[in-house]
């Protein structure tokens, strides 16, 4: 209790909502992810843009909101420890790059950086291609007859579909068989995370032990270890036995060759001077394809609710596919055209200023510092609300306006802190470029395929306004949205609780 008190006093600098004793501000959380996306926003509103703290028990939370310390944070080079919320993610995903610190962080991150060369990018831009294809006869399907459908839970199988062929080089074939046990241990577990991360007794793996639904996380858990296992092993014997034929014979047959993956270029790697050894292929293997697939995702789906809702930015990503297209308006795009793309890209940043894909991550504190003057305790969270940035209306002015000029050349751009959807510093996205072309690849194809359009008329934005108003805590206080609105909820990645309806319309 003393201990605790010395701590309340250390940090007095930083304003937070009134709190209880031994909970702290728990209570005030709320129940759904929804509602805690609206208790974070309604504190940034409170404490006008500063930092504010929260209390969970005897653990300190600070929720960082301003951009010189949010800088402090992502430039520092001791500030790399995530805070306890990853943890949940240990038994599937182990100590890999997303998770893991230390020397071994620091070693694997520099050997996997050269696995996004953009010539091996190249190579994935091709499975991004092939799979969009195929994504688009599932779309012509959901949308026949002028049917409203969730797009957000189609486009789920088709990240899902990429991000297995790129890292371990095997076509799970989600979209075609979405029902497959490694697909649903896929999404059971990222559900899982996401509901345990606000449970109090879930959250730690000593109490979530107890749940009867524990079994099931086990067994889904399982479901992914022996697939990707088994994966990793084949190819394995792929590589031992290429290696005995490179010596037998030079003259190799390039068609037998398969493409190369992720996982094949861990295999060949070397750490310490040795090879990764089994487990640590599978982290980063597993790591891959949890951060590379939830978030895609999510940014895919809210490029296609904005450009449902926003119809004259939808004309003008139109005319921009046409104008590089030219006349074959539904061939795949090559790299240098994807890049060609401007207008698109603006939009992407408009979008991930809005929903950020990842809306906070989290820093675990192990020793005392001083940010920008303020004294941070030792064993605190620094939750870096990424999302709150972009709402920041002394950067963004009328931040609820979708607005894709804002990122247009020779604007006034937002200084490097100002805006972070892949994070930034040592720790930073590794993934960026690849989710960048993966995002363009597919967004560029369904405009040049499809009209998208909302789930009724009426919804189509008349001012360029979102619907989705942040804050205040209680829902009553809120807006009232139409049941095909998204409404947002905040777990490891951004949502929509009730998913993303549109229709879409096949262009001729
Ligand atoms: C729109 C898509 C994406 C967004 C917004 C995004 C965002 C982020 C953010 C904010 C972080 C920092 C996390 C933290 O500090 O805890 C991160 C880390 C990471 N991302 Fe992404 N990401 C995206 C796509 C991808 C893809 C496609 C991949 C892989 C193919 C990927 C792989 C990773 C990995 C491995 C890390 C951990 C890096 C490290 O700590 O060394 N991400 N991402």
């Amino acid at each position: 209790e003393q201990f605790y008190a010395r701590k309340r006093r250390k940090i007095a600098h930083t304003q937070g909502p009134k709190m209880l004793p031994f909970i702290g501000n728990a209570h005030q959380l709320g129940k759904t992810p929804h509602d805690i996306l609206n208790f974070m926003f309604d504190n940034f509103y409170k404490y006008n843009h500063h930092n504010f703290r929260v209390w969970i028990g005897y653990y300190l939370n600070i929720f960082v909101t301003e951009p010189q310390d949010v800088e402090f944070i992502l430039s520092s080079s001791s500030l790399i420890k995530k805070s306890d919320i990853y943890e949940m993610t240990f038994d599937w995903l182990g100590d890999g790059l997303l998770t893991g610190s230390g020397p071994k962080w620091h070693k694997h991150r520099k050997i996997i950086t050269p696995a996004f060369h953009f010539k091996i990018l190249q190579d994935f831009h091709e499975v991004m291609n092939k799979t969009s294809n195929k994504f688009m006869e599932k779309l012509r399907e959901a949308s026949k007859g002028d049917n409203i459908f969730d797009f957000q839970n189609m486009v789920n199988y088709f990240t899902l579909d990429v991000i297995c062929d790129t890292a371990m080089g095997v076509s799970i074939n989600a979209m075609d068989n979405p029902h497959t046990e490694f697909a649903k241990a896929v999404e059971y577990i990222c559900a899982n995370i996401n509901m345990r991360a606000f449970h109090p007794l879930k959250r730690s793996k000593l109490t979530y032990q107890f749940f009867p639904e524990y079994q099931d996380y086990c067994k889904a858990v399982k479901t992914l270890k022996d697939f990707t296992f088994d994966v990793i092993e084949k190819r394995i014997k792929l590589h031992r036995a290429q290696e005995e034929n490179k010596t037998l014979d030079s003259g190799h047959d390039e068609f037998s060759k398969p493409r190369r993956a992720f996982l094949d270029t861990l295999l060949s790697a070397r750490v310490d001077d040795r090879p990764f050894t089994t487990q640590e292929l599978y982290e980063e293997v597993s790591t891959f394809i949890f951060a590379g697939h939830d978030t895609t995702s999510s940014a895919i789906s809210f490029v296609i609710y904005l450009l449902s809702r926003h119809l004259a930015v939808q004309a003008k990503v139109f005319e921009e596919q046409q104008r590089i297209m030219g006349e074959h308006m539904k061939r795949d795009a090559t790299f240098q055209e994807i890049a060609d793309m401007k207008y698109l890209d603006m939009v992407l940043k408009e979008t991930l200023r809005l929903y950020p894909s990842v809306p906070m991550v989290g820093r675990h504190t192990e020793k005392e510092y001083n940010m920008n003057g303020k004294l941070i305790p030792e064993d605190t969270s620094l939750n870096i609300f990424i999302m709150s940035l972009g709402y920041n209306e002394h950067n963004f002015p009328d931040p609820y306006r979708f607005d894709p000029e804002r990122f247009a050349d020779g604007t006034e751009a937002h200084k490097p802190f100002e805006l972070v959807p892949f994070s930034a510093g040592l720790r930073n996205c590794i993934g960026q470029k690849f989710a960048q072309l993966e995002i363009k690849t597919v967004i560029s194809k369904i405009i040049r395929n499809f009209q998208i359009l909302p789930a009724i008329d009426e919804l189509a934005s008349k001012d360029g306004y979102v619907s989705n108003i942040l804050g205040p805590l209680r829902e009553e206080q809120r807006p009232k949205l139409h049941k095909y609105e998204p409404k947002l909820e905040m777990v490891l990645t951004l949502k929509s609780e009730n998913g993303i309806m549109v229709r879409m319309r096949e262009r001729n």
